[in-house]
């Protein structure tokens, strides 16, 4: 067994895990990386590059089928799925590079692809390797959730992991859960030809501004996907030409195949968390606001870290401990300023609170400024004009804005940095935005913020007859 010593030893490399390990490489720290998988993770193996790649095939498909609006004849596409999954795993290999083992130790990471266990609570070992580490980062991410539905082992299913290596069109894809993954998935696969009926216990995008969300939900189902809401997958089993979902009362889906969405569960079991006094729940690993564990030495990012699941966010809690871990400073995980998005058509994006929790939260101080796409002058020429933005505001101040609509994940950017620095709404209305571009939305709203407070003012009024008065 070799004996390793270092500053940092990060388990994991996938977005948080690399994150770490990059930065912290390049500012001097000696710092082990371990991944037992592929290098990259989920993200760039199984989630936002795939799933973005298979988005943007759809998308091109969907394209032909409504040309004539822009006076270019309608075509039938001819997809070749196998085709489509050669693009999308190019994408991938085109951004392999960037996080491979010899990027990684040309930066001059110790990378060594094993497990890592805890062994105490300062050790652990990986493979023949017992390294000591003066921090140790967990990035150890997320896997699918497969719930235990009667039948379900019974069946061929497939997750995040799997559904992308499929080559022949399913027929008739069955979604069960209609989160991110599922209404991303459902109607891509829908674009590219496939029957498509998603299955969702609550509410579809039950996450996102209910409003918002049933506008990227009619869309799906304008496409012809079906999407049924208030419904448990409660057991699955086989039929002569393929997989029957049941749902309560007596109601049955066929289909083809079967994709399962159901959520995420924290990457913990691999870990020996207790021999290392590393609290775990539910969620992951249980950490403070500065992302650190019960065990001191230990820090948590990512997925694992039982908080927001998103790429930017694991890359967002590195940096929080980069801070910590290589200059001893303080650094806290925020929440308010972290947008997301699901990159439907239309796109669906949300930063801070939705208008309910705001009113919740705020109760009468709230404030809500919206402008509607079909006023920007960029959508109209676009034919892109079904979208929306409101933006919750307390006492001058964004407390939360929802956005959906043509590119609302490029939109959501700058709420981003008006929030995360205690911005007014005034920074945004004072903006000059170039026309015609969609992002004008943005100063629009703000101006729309303002416009009661300036043009039903009698006050206002009264002060410019004066001025006009007295002005030579
Ligand atoms: C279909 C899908 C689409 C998504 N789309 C988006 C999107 O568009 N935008 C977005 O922001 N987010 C998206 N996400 C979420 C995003 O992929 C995750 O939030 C992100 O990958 C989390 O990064 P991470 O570093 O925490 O974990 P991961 O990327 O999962 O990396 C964890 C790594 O740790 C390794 N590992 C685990 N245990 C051990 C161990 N004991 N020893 C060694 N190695 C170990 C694993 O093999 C893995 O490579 C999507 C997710 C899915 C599933
Ligand atoms: N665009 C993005 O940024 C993006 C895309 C995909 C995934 N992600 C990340 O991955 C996470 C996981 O996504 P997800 O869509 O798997 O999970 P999710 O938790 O967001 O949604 C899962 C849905 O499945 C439903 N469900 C659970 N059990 C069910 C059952 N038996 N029958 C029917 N419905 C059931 C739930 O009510 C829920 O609405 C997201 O929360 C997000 O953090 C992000």
């Amino acid at each position: 067994m070799e004996k390793i010593e270092c500053d940092i030893c990060v388990i994991g490399g996938g977005s948080g895990g690399l994150s770490v390990a990059a930065g912290a490489v390049q500012m001097g720290a000696s710092v082990v990386l371990l991944e037992h998988g592929k290098m990259g993770g989920d993200c760039l193996n199984y989630g936002c590059v795939p799933s973005k790649a298979l988005i943007a095939a759809g998308r091109r498909a969907h394209a032909m089928t409504g040309a004539n609006r822009y006076g270019v004849a309608n075509m039938e596409p001819q997809v070749d799925f196998g085709a489509v999954k050669d693009h999308v795993f190019g994408v991938i290999d085109a951004i392999a590079p960037v996080d491979s083992q010899e990027r990684f130790e040309g930066l001059g990471v110790r990378v060594i692809r094993e497990t890592g266990h805890f062994i105490s609570d300062s050790e652990l070992e990986a493979g023949d390797f017992r390294i000591k580490a003066r921090r140790f980062v967990i990035a150890t991410g997320s896997s699918p959730f497969v719930p235990p539905i009667p039948g379900l082992g019974d069946v061929e299913y497939y997750t995040n992991e799997t559904i992308f290596e499929l080559r022949e069109r399913p027929s008739h894809l069955i979604v069960v859960g209609g989160g991110p993954i599922g209404v991303e998935l459902a109607q891509a696969h829908r674009r590219l030809g496939s029957e498509v009926t998603v299955i969702e216990g609550v509410r579809a995008l039950g996450k996102d501004d209910p409003d918002f969300a049933a506008i990227v939900l009619d869309q799906l189902r304008a496409e012809g996907v079906e999407i049924i809401e208030g419904a448990q997958a409660e057991r699955v089993s086989r039929s002569d030409d393929g997989i029957v979902v049941h749902l309560p009362e007596g109601r049955d889906v066929h289909g083809s195949h079967l994709l399962m969405a159901v959520g995420r569960r924290a990457n913990v079991d691999s870990l020996d968390a207790d021999k290392a006094g590393i609290d775990t729940n539910r969620a992951g690993i249980v950490v403070d606001d500065r992302l650190r564990s019960s065990n001191r030495r230990v820090y948590a990012v990512g997925d694992v870290a039982g908080r927001m699941q998103f790429t930017h966010v694991a890359g967002y809690h590195a940096g929080i401990v980069i801070r910590q871990t290589l200059f001893g400073l303080p650094a806290k995980a925020k929440q308010d300023h972290i947008p997301w998005v699901t990159y439907s058509d239309p796109e669906l994006a949300q930063i801070g609170l939705t208008e309910d929790q705001a009113r919740t939260e705020h109760g009468d101080r709230v404030e809500i400024a919206r402008f509607d796409f079909a006023e920007n002058d960029r959508a109209q020429t676009e034919r892109a004009t079904v979208g929306r933005i409101k933006v919750m505001v307390v006492k001058g101040r964004p407390v939360g804005v929802s956005i959906v609509g043509k590119n609302a994940g490029e939109l959501i950017s700058l709420w981003s940095l008006v929030i995360a620095n205690g911005m007014k709404m005034s920074a945004v209305a004072g903006m000059v935005a170039p026309y015609p571009t969609i992002s004008e939305i943005n100063k629009r709203v703000a101006g729309a913020y303002f416009s009661p407070r300036l043009f039903d003012n009698p006050t206002v009024k009264r002060v410019v007859g004066l001025v006009q008065k007295v002005l030579p």
